[in-house]
């Protein structure tokens, strides 16, 4: 097994956390904007980012230069609590992120292939790769939607997977998902993870040492180490 590495910050607190990652990420979409004129940015979603998302909201960014994605969303209308469009519209896309652009990967009325390919079709034309993607990590080792137990977990965790959105169907997901792929979340030249609490500090340890969870996989493809940061 490949020997992995991290870039790992922590922060004293959650407040110092969500500031100190909203001024590394406000640092790569500006110079995103000055190399390209725009900037795209994929966050996840979960009960972690919402500090982080409003205090993200308040940067000084030429925000509407900037589209807001996900990383991976469940597979739910924007009006459910489960939404992580709807967590990214009433925590990111306010004050001055509110000028920013937002496309979700969820489509109503549709099967969760032909989202994920309608979803694939508008990230592409958007300008790939994303500019900075912050991932979230469960206590089972889940980052994205790539949960321990989804089908087909191999062809998701592949960094050859040709598609930039792909469905996910796992049992302990809860529901199905969407989820950018692995190519698409390390071709962004900035991988930040963020987690809080003892908990996922142990289970990023134990990755570290060698457990095979699908976070490993990201910090095995990603082209250089992955920006942890985490706080208690
Ligand atoms: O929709 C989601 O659930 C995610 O984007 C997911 O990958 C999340 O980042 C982790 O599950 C951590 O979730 P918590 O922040 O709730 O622990």
């Amino acid at each position: 097994m490949a020997a992995v590495t991290v870039d790992l910050h922590e922060l004293p607190t959650r407040e110092a956390l969500a500031e100190e990652l909203s001024q590394k990420v406000a640092y790569v979409l500006t110079a995103a904007i000055e190399r390209r004129g725009k900037a795209l940015l994929a966050v996840s979603g979960g009960t972690t980012p919402a500090l982080f998302f409003r205090t993200l909201s308040d940067a000084h960014i030429d925000w509407p230069r900037v589209t807001v994605t996900l990383v991976d969303e469940r597979f739910v209308p924007e009006d459910s609590p489960r939404s992580n469009a709807r967590l990214a519209r009433e925590n990111l896309l306010q004050g001055k992120a509110a000028a920013a652009g937002f496309t979700g990967l969820f489509r109503e009325g549709m099967t969760i292939e032909t989202a994920a390919a309608e979803a694939d079709g508008v990230l592409r034309k958007l300008g790939l790769p994303i500019d900075a993607v912050v991932l979230g990590m469960g206590g089972d080792g889940h980052t994205a939607s790539f949960f321990p137990d989804a089908d087909q977990l191999p062809a998701l965790l592949s960094p050859t997977n040709e598609a930039v959105v792909a469905p996910v169907h796992a049992t302990s997901a809860g529901e199905p998902r969407l989820t950018l792929t692995m190519p698409a979340i390390i071709g962004a030249p900035f991988v930040a993870l963020h987690i809080e609490g003892e908990a996922k500090r142990q289970v990023l340890a134990s990755v570290l040492r060698g457990k095979d969870l699908p976070i490993r996989a990201v910090f095995e493809h990603a082209r250089k180490p992955v920006e942890v940061f985490w706080a208690p």
